[in-house]
């Protein structure tokens, strides 16, 4: 079957790090630093925690940047009683393109399961925002041989109501938790792996011209020494960055070296 061609997503996600004025400040160091071969070569995306978006907004829509921006978590709820949280149609005006859902740190600290996951990728769908599925295995899965088939579990559980149009244009990213912020990464073999179990897996619940469509982006302790060889798997469209992506100097680099190929 011929291959698709899927636009790299190379996206920064700050966690909690950064103000609204550091934030202004890193868009605009990276604004400066890339061109349009850039962005022409890849979509850019930083997710910055909800108090900067809409500086960040400002910046991007004033500037008329091509930097594209998104939440680090969306609520399942719309609207009402539900201290906290932050529903799809509020990012959506503020114009966000992605909302990330299910991060392994919302699973671990906040007990987001599969059903929450799954409402918060809908949520996404339904406000005009391209969910980021984060999915990944902890390392005692890992160990066990088990990393495949607990990363499917999850996608099938996140992905229950979601239509083959939607999937079309779905953001995957697989992120081994054992290898978030710790230095450690997966190989390009582990990374492709999964991305491709991932593929195969959302071929067969929907079409595989829709697998095809589908970016599944890869997610751990990627820098701009190691992100070339992940890159360069055949089902790895792009990367799910976290400290890297703090320094706009790395950050640059690491899109660089991405698209180099
Ligand atoms: O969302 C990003 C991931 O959790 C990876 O974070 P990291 O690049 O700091 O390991």
């Amino acid at each position: 079957m011929a291959t698709a061609k899927r636009k790299p997503l190379i996206a920064g996600n700050w966690k909690l790090n950064n103000n609204h004025l550091e934030a202004i400040a890193l868009v605009q160091k990276m604004a400066f630093a890339l061109n349009d071969a850039d962005y022409d070569a890849a979509d850019i995306a930083v997710l910055p925690p909800f108090t900067a978006i809409r500086s960040v907004q400002t910046l991007v829509e004033g500037d008329k940047l091509r930097i594209t921006y998104g939440a680090q978590d969306i609520s399942q709820h719309e609207k009402g009683a539900y201290t906290g949280e932050v529903s799809g149609p509020m990012l959506a005006k503020l114009n966000c393109t992605y909302a990330l859902a299910g991060h392994s740190e919302r699973r671990e600290y906040h007990h987001e399961d599969d059903a929450v996951v799954n409402a918060k990728v809908k949520a996404a769908f339904a406000s005009g925002i391209t969910p980021i599925l984060c999915l990944g295995e902890g390392l005692e899965v890992r160990k066990a041989g088990r990393h495949v088939e607990h990363t499917l579990a999850q996608l099938e559980g996140a992905l229950k109501g979601v239509t083959e149009e939607q999937v079309r244009t779905l953001v995957v990213a697989y992120e081994p938790v054992w290898a978030i912020g710790t230095g450690e990464v997966a190989t390009p073999e582990d990374a492709q792996e999964v991305c491709a179990a991932l593929r195969k897996r959302i071929g067969e619940l929907y079409s595989p011209e829709a697998a095809q469509q589908t970016r599944i982006l890869y997610g751990g302790s990627v820098k701009s020494g190691n992100v070339a060889a992940i890159m360069a798997q055949a089902d790895v469209d792009g990367a799910l960055v976290g400290g890297a992506s703090l320094d706009a100097d790395e950050f640059v680099k690491l899109i660089r070296a991405a698209v180099q190929g």
